[in-house]
């Protein structure tokens, strides 16, 4: 269904657009489930979990999107990349289309992802803030001209997080290689590696705690070193960000679209 977007805000003048969120009952699911019932623009018609779906008031629940009876404007997924299949299976029978924000997905998960985006509009982004995404703009801009600088990526999250390095991180590292072509990705360092190589550029996951997300781009060069740094506060900044994500989408044609889209 293809509904009126007022693009400059990206509010939805008067229409309620009805959500299917995958992975509600997850930590990120049930911080977007309050987000969603908050916003009068929209309407949460359902929501699939496989192991700890429960009944509610508000909104139908499943635990697979097999189940699935309602139709819906758009899906909103935090979960975890095995859900892919249903989801796409969901979105591809019905048109309908998916804001995808889970992390880890392999090649041919992400083929599937690009193959699906033939059919229907696909929003994909690792990190749904605002803050992250002017990051990797100001990653290339250093990567370009700091010739020579040595570049290094930490990030630190929570203990409950499955997925190693961050989606996130990936994204900052694709950013950098696609200004130094010749990067090299090296994940964490152990024992006798060798003195580092100038075209490495070395991820390294943290995990402890409640951190929310932490990410960090150094560039360490002769006798200076420049640090650009994003740290999130609350899981509000993500599920907020799919939200605008998911108003966006519904008025786009089939395609894959990411944050940049959506920003300009
Ligand atoms: N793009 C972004 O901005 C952000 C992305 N994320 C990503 O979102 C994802 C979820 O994070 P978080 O909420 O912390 O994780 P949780 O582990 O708290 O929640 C995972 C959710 O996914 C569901 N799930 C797990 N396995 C499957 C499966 N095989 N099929 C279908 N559903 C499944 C779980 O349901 P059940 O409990 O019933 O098994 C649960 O609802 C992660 O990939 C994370 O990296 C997180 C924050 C921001
Ligand atoms: O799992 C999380 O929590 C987060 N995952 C995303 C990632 O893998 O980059 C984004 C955010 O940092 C929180």
């Amino acid at each position: 269904m293809i509904l009126p977007l007022n693009k400059s805000n990206l509010k939805l003048g008067g229409i309620t657009l009805k959500v299917i969120i995958n992975g509600y009952s997850g930590t990120m699911g049930k911080v977007l489930t309050n987000c969603v019932l908050d916003d009068e623009e929209l309407e949460l018609v359902a929501g699939v979990s496989p192991k700890h779906h429960d009944v509610n008031d508000k909104f139908n629940t499943y635990s697979s999107f097999a189940e699935v009876k309602e139709d819906a404007d758009v899906v909103i997924d935090f979960s975890n990349p095995l859900a892919l299949d249903g989801i796409l299976e969901y979105c591809l029978n019905t048109k309908t289309p998916v804001v995808l924000a889970t992390t880890g997905y392999n090649d041919e998960e992400m083929e599937k992802i690009h193959e699906a985006a033939k059919q229907i509009p696909v929003f994909l982004s690792f990190n749904m803030s605002l803050g992250v995404n002017i990051l990797l703009k100001l990653v290339k801009e250093a990567a370009k001209n700091l010739n020579g600088f040595d570049i290094e990526i930490i990030e630190k999250h929570h203990n409950k997080k499955v997925d190693s390095p961050s989606g996130t991180a990936v994204m900052i590292a694709n950013a950098v290689k696609e200004v130094r072509e010749q990067s090299e990705f090296i994940y964490g360092r152990h024992g006798r590696t060798g003195k580092r190589q100038q075209n490495e550029v070395g991820i390294h996951a943290v995990r402890g705690g409640t951190i929310v997300g932490e990410h960090s781009a150094i560039f360490a060069g002769n006798d200076e070193i420049l640090e650009i740094n994003h740290s999130a506060r609350s899981k509000n900044v993500f599920a907020e960000g799919a939200i605008a994500a998911a108003k966006y989408l519904v008025n786009q044609e089939p395609g894959f679209y990411n944050m940049d889209n959506m920003l300009g």
